[in-house]
């Protein structure tokens, strides 16, 4: 069993990746934006709770994430492994995945970040706002706002990550095909 966290800023291409790896690897792809998303639209409690802080750009409170994060993993028990997209995104969740995963016996395999520039990713978000009708992508400021959490509150997973003998980097710039080799041959190599 492997179990993959999929790591980058916003707009590094974590989503389009994830379609290919799942495939290819035959994991279940948990996205907990497009989980919130799904949510959003369905008109959840969850997704009216979540609704608040993604339309500012924030992250969603932790402990709503972890939950739900932890109900999707139980709800597919014949997995053969996990691609988390988008989790963990800050320290606290790290930790606990760790802890939920260990409860089951398990473990992160690896996590793989897909490296670009800000100011090219901030142009790509503004790209995708036109068609992709996400409100936290259309507005140069709310942008910037995910940029600051990401700095302040996920980057430090690096070395969360690091410390464990368990984070690659690959260049997240060039076709779509290029950067699935270069994350396939981190895959494949573990
Ligand atoms: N693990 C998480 N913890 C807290 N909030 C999250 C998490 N994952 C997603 N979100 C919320 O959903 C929003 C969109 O996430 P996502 O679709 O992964 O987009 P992107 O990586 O392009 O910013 C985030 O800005 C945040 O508000």
């Amino acid at each position: 069993m492997i179990n993959i966290v999929l790591f980058g800023k916003p707009g590094a291409g974590k989503g389009t990746q994830a379609e290919f790896l799942k495939e290819k690897y035959n994991l279940t792809h948990l996205s907990t934006g497009d989980i919130f998303r799904f949510n959003i639209k369905n008109e959840t409690e969850l997704g009216k709770l979540a609704k608040t802080y993604m339309d500012k750009g924030d992250l969603v409170p932790d402990e709503v994430t972890i939950q739900m994060l932890q109900s999707e993993v139980d709800a597919n028990p014949q997995s053969a492994g996990f691609l988390f997209d988008g989790f963990p995104r800050t320290l606290a969740q790290a930790g606990a995945l760790d802890r939920f995963l260990e409860s089951k016996g398990q473990q992160i395999t690896a996590t793989v970040a897909l490296e670009a520039d800000d100011e090219i990713l901030v142009q790509r978000l503004l790209e995708r706002g036109k068609t992709s009708g996400r409100p936290d992508d259309q507005d140069e400021e709310k942008i910037r706002n995910r940029y600051q959490e990401y700095n302040e509150k996920t980057a430090p997973l690096m070395g969360y990550y690091k410390d464990q003998g368990k984070f690659y980097a690959v260049d997240g710039i060039g076709s779509i095909a290029e950067i699935t080799e270069r994350l396939s041959a981190v895959i494949d190599n573990l």
